[in-house]
C-alpha cells in the first residue's frame, strides 16, 4: 500500500492489532484507522502483514513501564521503528521516551509521517496543570498530536480529559480507563479527540470499547 501523507484525524475511531489475529480482523473493520503494536505481538509481523491493512496506520512499540510488552535496548527499539516506519502513516511514542527516541521523530517528520506523543497514567489522573505542562514539552518536541489516557474513577477525572482537550494548542486524543473508561471515552470523542482507541480481537485496556461498537455507537451520540 503507498503510504500518502495523511492530514490530522477528527474524532477517528482506532482499532488496535495486538495479537495476530488482529490483522486477520483489522481489513473488514468499520473503523477508521487502525494501530499496530509491535510490543504485545508474539513476534515482530512480516511487512505484508501491516499492508493486508488497508487502513491508515499508526506504530507504536512501547516499552514495559509504558504499559508495553517489550523490555529491548532502546536502540533495538528504536530500530523497530525506523524498520516499520515505511509502511505506516504515524508512529506514537510515549512522552517519557522522546528524548531517547528523537531520531525517530526526525525521521518520521522526514518522511511526512504524524507524529503522536502519549501520556499514560495508569494509577490515577494527573492536574491539568501536569498535563498542560506535558502537552507543552510534546508540541516542542514535534507533536502533532498530544495524547492523554489517564484512569477516570469519578466525575472530576472526567473533568480534567475535556479540559485538556478544549484547552490544547494543537490536535489533541484524551481517553479514561477504569470505571468511568467507556463513557469517557464517548463524550471525549464526540468532543472532538482526534483518535479514539477500541479493541478488534480483544480487550487490551480496562474502559475501551470494541472498536465497531464504538465507531457505531458514536454515530448515534
Ligand atoms: O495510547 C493508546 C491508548 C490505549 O492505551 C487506550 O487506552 O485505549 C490503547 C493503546 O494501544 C494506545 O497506544
Amino acid at each position: 500500500m503507498r503510504r500518502k501523507k495523511r492530514s490530522l484525524p477528527q474524532s477517528a475511531v482506532v482499532g488496535t492489532i495486538h495479537t495476530l489475529r488482529g490483522f486477520k480482523l483489522a481489513p473488514k473493520a468499520d473503523v477508521d484507522w487502525c494501530e499496530v503494536r509491535v510490543d504485545l505481538l508474539p513476534r515482530p509481523p512480516e511487512p505484508e502483514l501491516l499492508n493486508g491493512v488497508k487502513k491508515p496506520l499508526i506504530l507504536t512499540v512501547r516499552r514495559g513501564d509504558e504499559g508495553g510488552g517489550l523490555a529491548l535496548a532502546e536502540e533495538v527499539r528504536a530500530e523497530l521503528y525506523h524498520e516499520y516506519l515505511p509502511l505506516v502513516d504515524a508512529v506514537d511514542i510515549e512522552a517519557r521516551s522522546l528524548s531517547a527516541l528523537e531520531g525517530v521523530v526526525a525521521a518520521a517528520k522526514i518522511s511526512g509521517k504524524l507524529v503522536v506523543v502519549s501520556f499514560h497514567d495508569f494509577e490515577g489522573m494527573p492536574s491539568s496543570r501536569r498535563l498542560r505542562r506535558i502537552e507543552k514539552g510534546a508540541r516542542d518536541d514535534g507533536a502533532d498530536i498530544v495524547k492523554v489516557a489517564a484512569v477516570t474513577t469519578g466525575p472530576r477525572d472526567v473533568a480534567v480529559l475535556l479540559d485538556f482537550l478544549d484547552g490544547a494548542e494543537g490536535a489533541a486524543s484524551a481517553m479514561g480507563m477504569g470505571e468511568l473508561g467507556r463513557a469517557s471515552r464517548l463524550l471525549l470523542a464526540k468532543a472532538g479527540s482526534a483518535l479514539n482507541y477500541g479493541w478488534l480481537d480483544k480487550p487490551q485496556v480496562p474502559g475501551q470499547w470494541q472498536a465497531e461498537e464504538f465507531a457505531a455507537l458514536l454515530r448515534q451520540a
